[in-house]
């Protein structure tokens, strides 16, 4: 039996461990859910009841947490490190992790938000996520500006930093094809562009999903 990852298919979350996955020859089988439906599994191996869930050989041992899931396939499979190798690269790495996960967070609540009916949706509340947001996306344009165009943010390889960015910025393409990231930090853009032309991020690019519970 091999390892399944539980995933859903817009999850920018998911994408991290699935590109990390790729990147580090771990064989695996995807489980595509929607986290929101009733139908999900997710809840079974995860007591948060969120995806991504890595599940073990075992069937049963379930690694949650997607920056938790990539500290433990880099702990555990450090063949092909996906992590600088000095002590201040790998905190850095973390630390735009950090970030991505942030802008990801924030703008989960504001596309919740949304959701809600016209008359019970919360301005103030959008425009905090979506401020969060965009602070976010203004740090990681400059840690870009300041790596000076390289393909990689750190160093001369792949890292967690380059599929953390990566997976966010893929996701708000998809989620908001109006936003005007692109516009307002070229470098980043042109960053993303050629990072996600790598073939692990090209068989990942997120996609729509059909949400068919209530969710707020
Ligand atoms: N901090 C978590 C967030 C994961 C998360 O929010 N996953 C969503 C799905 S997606 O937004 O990534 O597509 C989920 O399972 N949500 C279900 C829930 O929050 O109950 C992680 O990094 O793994």
């Amino acid at each position: 039996m091999t390892w399944t990852l539980i995933s859903a298919s817009p999850s920018p979350y998911a994408r991290k461990v699935r590109i990390a996955l790729q990147e580090k020859n771990l064989p695996f089988t995807l489980q595509t859910e929607v986290p929101w439906d009733t139908t999900t599994k997710t809840p079974q191996y995860n007591p948060l009841e969120k995806l991504p869930v890595l599940i073990l050989d075992d069937g049963k041992t379930a690694i949650y947490e997607s920056h938790y899931i990539m500290e433990w396939l880099e702990a555990k499979y450090p063949a092909t490190s996906l992590m600088p190798d000095d002590v201040d690269g790998k905190l850095f790495a973390k630390q735009v992790e950090v970030i991505t996960d942030g802008i990801c967070d924030a703008l989960v609540l504001a596309f919740f938000e949304n959701k809600r009916e016209e008359g019970k949706q919360s301005g103030p509340w959008k425009e905090r996520q979506m401020r969060k947001a965009d602070g976010g996306l203004q740090a990681l344009a400059t840690f870009v500006d300041q790596a000076g165009g390289g393909e990689f943010l750190i160093g001369n390889k792949l890292t967690l930093a380059d599929i953390a960015i990566a997976s966010v910025l893929g996701w708000l393409s998809l989620r908001w094809p109006d936003h005007e990231w692109q516009r307002k930090h070229p470098q980043l853009k042109k960053y993303f562009d050629r990072l996600d032309q790598r073939e692990s991020f090209a068989n990942t690019r997120p996609a729509p999903q059909n949400i068919s519970d209530p969710v707020v």
